[in-house]
């Protein structure tokens, strides 16, 4: 049986614009896939195919859930804590303790369900995690995930160096436990939650882990998922590890992990070289910019870089950024070009449409889901978000003469989960 919802929905189709489509028909299929879009009065036709319409209220519109294309899920137990270090100790004092504590799976469950349900809540229908380096509470995690039906991608990180001793693994151990990991989220059966090669960064993984990995990545036809050249201290340690075998990009290159399924954090400090095998080789780029005014020392030029033809999405990066919330995170984007622009005229300013776009159809992209999710189209599947603006304890109010642009600008700007009334992950409404 196929359902239809009526009312406005309104998606970014570029960086530059978005498409407002009032008085419109969207139905979708038991499958969770839109056959039709219908402009106009609620067409006889869609009461045949989806005889209980959803037909929106005043001041509702759907928007395309967000794609976080940069979280990691134990880290949520710290998140707005520890920001007043750099990452190389944030990683020690922060990073490395939280994870050790999946361990504990009770723990975990209570960290990994809380994290999913806040997610959801605000609207964040695909992520692409990382977990932990053990495989236990990874496959957790990764039914956690499936249970509140969010689209996931779950890395098992993998470090064979350059970590504490209660917190790493040889690099045998890495590789296969990498294996394992794949067979048991094979074995949740679902299309939603998909197992990820997943090296932590170069500092922490050997050359010899590095490549098993590409080979991995390869025989698996798996996504890959890192974080490349991101603070100036890390890319001083890299230097310091391999003197004359170039970038982090030169380095994953080499080790077969720059693949067209391949998303890189960060990527702050790219050469001219970095980027073009950055481009040929299809990978997409998660742009965290709450977390890089805390750890990167420099702002991620975004307009440059999309206009470069890198793919570009948003990630949170919990909790290296404070917030799980997308809208935050495109906020921080916006503020962060600007103050780029303050500095350096010349800089391209990402206004909110920009932010909104790299947040839903950019992320898509990213992770290799362009007509897939991100937007509205016949054939997309249908992962969407039920926005209401004005009414008590909103954070958004509206006044006579607000249009449609208008709301959806001061829902981008002012929203949060109580703006958000209702969640659809491949048509099914899980929140
Ligand atoms: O923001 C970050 N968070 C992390 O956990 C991490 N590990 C390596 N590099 C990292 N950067
Ligand atoms: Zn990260």
């Amino acid at each position: 049986m196929s359902t239809a919802y009526h009312g406005t929905f309104i998606h970014a189709v570029s960086p530059f614009q978005i498409e407002i489509l009032p008085e419109t028909t969207v139905v979708v299929s038991d499958a969770g896939v839109i056959t039709h879009i219908v402009r106009g009065d609620l067409p006889a036709q869609v009461r045949e195919l989806a005889p209980s319409p959803i037909i929106l209220g005043n001041n509702e519109f759907f928007v395309p859930g967000f794609v976080d294309t940069h979280v990691h899920a134990p880290q949520y137990a710290y998140a707005g804590a520890g920001t007043h270090v750099p990452l190389m100790t944030w990683l020690t004092e922060y990073a490395f303790p939280a994870e050790v504590k999946m361990r504990d799976l009770d723990h975990a469950q209570d960290v990994y369900s809380k994290l999913v349900d806040r997610m959801v809540a605000n609207g964040t229908t695909t992520a692409l995690y990382f977990a932990t380096i053990d495989v236990d509470p990874c496959v957790w995690f990764a039914k956690i995930v499936q249970e509140k039906g969010q689209r996931a991608f779950v890395g098992k990180v993998c470090m064979d160096r350059n970590a504490p001793p209660e917190y790493v693994e040889t690099t045998a151990e890495s590789l296969s436990r990498t294996e394992e990991f794949f067979a048991a989220v094979a074995a949740l059966k679902t299309d939603l939650v998909e197992a990820v090669v997943t090296p932590r960064f170069i500092p922490t993984c050997t050359l010899e882990l590095l490549r098993g990995l590409g080979e991995l990545a390869k025989r698996y036809g798996a996504r890959v998922q890192s974080h490349l050249s991101e603070s100036r201290d890390e890319v001083a340690f890299v230097e310091s590890l391999h003197p004359g075998e170039g970038s982090d990009s030169d380095i994953f290159a080499a080790a077969g992990l720059l693949t067209s399924k391949t998303v890189m954090a960060h990527s702050i400090y790219l050469s001219d070289n970095d980027e073009q095998l950055l481009r040929e080789h299809g990978c997409g780029l998660a742009v965290c910019p709450i977390s890089n005014y805390f750890f990167a020392g420099s702002t991620f030029p975004i307009r440059e870089r999309m206009h470069k033809g890198l793919k570009c999405g948003l990630g949170t990066d919990v909790a290296g950024g404070y917030s799980p919330s997308m809208l935050q995170n495109v906020r921080a984007l916006v503020l962060a070009s600007r103050g780029r622009n303050h500095h350096d005229s010349t800089a391209l300013i990402a206004d909110y449409k920009c932010g909104f776009y790299v947040a839903t159809r950019g992320g898509a992209a990213a992770l290799g889901l362009e007509g897939v999710v991100g937007g509205f189209a016949v054939g997309m599947q249908f992962d969407a978000l039920r926005i209401k603006v004005g009414g008590p304890s909103n954070p958004v109010d509206v006044f006579p003469g607000d249009d449609w642009e208008r709301k959806f600008e001061k829902f981008v700007n002012l929203g949060d989960e109580r703006s958000i009334k209702g969640v659809w992950v491949k048509g099914r409404q899980i929140a």
